[in-house]
């Protein structure tokens, strides 16, 4: 096995368990009532409504659901799936060609930190926006912007043309998610499309090698998604657990074929003044299997500022955040999944009012 690089193992604490409990509770939403031409009429109705229900159940409790039905085609999605293969099969030299650096943080990379902690994963990173506009620093007085562009690398060839047909779709798929949302929070249903003129959003390949400390490192370290939505392409290896809000247990997300994991993200959270929370994750390796994921972080602009909507704070419920700008913490992050540092990473309960 040779010696494994110590950055990778986890505290004792955080290692996984290698016996797998698999929740039957995660539901599965099936979003066809979405693709009828028809939706006003009241069958229809009756349908939209039972589904905003499933959904919000299915915040409140998991903070997790799948989708089936969703309306993302499968070729599309076997396409981009084949040219990460082909990408990540390339020699480190290669992919190191397209290598995210301290002033452009898409591309591919190997060492990311979760938590200070090393990922026993590589990734290729792209943007939707092209360019995306971000914050040079995340110190809040420092108003300067700089752009982010996506460093596609010669091969696969095709690699740039999927990706942006991928996102195409993915894209339609989030905007309906996200009205559904808003309607299970009793807001209508365009109420938080605004804040995703200008997105920052970003699709992320991930490639899992296998491992031979699986018992020992992960995938990706425990973590909460920062941004809105995150709507994740797993394939048929199995690896993502979520943190059971009722026990604190951590449950294996079991991959079921052309469905999509949806979690909703802290910025979620915050709007929805802790009506739904962010939910902890991880990824667990295994020693034979190399395993792909395609997570899609659907991220507002950068000149948002977050804080729970007005509409879902009252006197009962006083607002649970002091605003904050999403840029400056999407840069914050970005930063320090690159360096590892001695403070905590920004995290929302830093602007708990
Ligand atoms: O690969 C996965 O299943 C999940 C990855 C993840 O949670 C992330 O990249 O934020
Ligand atoms: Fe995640």
């Amino acid at each position: 096995m040779g010696e494994v690089d110590p950055t990778f193992i986890q505290d004792v604490e955080h290692r996984p368990k290698l016996t797998i409990t698999e929740a039957e509770g995660i539901p599965v939403i099936d979003l066809s009532t979405l693709n009828s031409p028809d939706i006003s009429t009241e069958k229809n109705c009756k349908e939209l409504a039972s589904l905003v229900a499933e959904v919000k159940n299915a915040c409140k409790k998991w903070g997790f659901f799948q989708v089936i039905n969703h309306g993302v085609s499968l070729e599309c999605r076997e396409k981009i799936d084949l040219a990460s293969r082909k990408f990540f099969a390339l020699s480190k030299v290669e992919k190191r060609r397209v290598k995210r650096d301290e002033l452009n943080s898409m591309g591919y990379y190997d060492t990311e930190l979760t938590k200070n902690v090393r990922d026993w994963k590589e990734v290729f990173d792209f943007t939707v926006e092209n360019p995306t506009m971000i914050p040079l620093s995340h110190e809040p007085d420092d108003k300067e912007l700089k752009e982010l562009h996506t460093q596609w690398p010669d091969y696969p060839p095709e690699l740039r043309e999927v990706c942006e047909e991928y996102v195409q779709e993915v894209q339609k798929l989030s905007y309906k998610l996200l009205e559904l949302i808003s309607l299970s929070l009793g807001l209508s249903a365009k109420r938080m499309n605004g804040f995703f003129k200008d997105q920052t959003s970003f699709v992320r390949l991930n490639h899992y090698p296998p491992c031979p400390i699986p018992h020992l490192a992960l995938g990706v370290g425990r973590h909460k998604d920062a941004g809105g939505l995150t709507i994740l392409a797993q394939d048929d290896i199995g690896g993502l657990e979520v943190r059971r809000k009722t026990d604190g247990e951590w449950i294996r997300v079991k991959p079921t074929p052309d469905a999509y994991i949806i979690n909703v993200g802290d910025t979620i959270q915050v709007w929805s003044n802790d009506e739904y929370e962010s939910v902890e994750h991880r990824v667990v390796v295994n020693s034979e299997r190399e395993r792909f994921s395609i997570p899609f972080f659907f991220n507002p602009s950068h000149y948002t500022w977050i804080e729970p909507l007005e509409e879902l704070v009252n006197e009962k419920k006083p607002a649970k955040y002091k605003a904050y700008n999403w840029g400056m913490l999407f840069t914050h992050r970005k930063n320090s999944n690159f360096k590892k540092r001695d403070d905590e990473n920004l995290q929302i309960h830093h602007f708990k009012a």
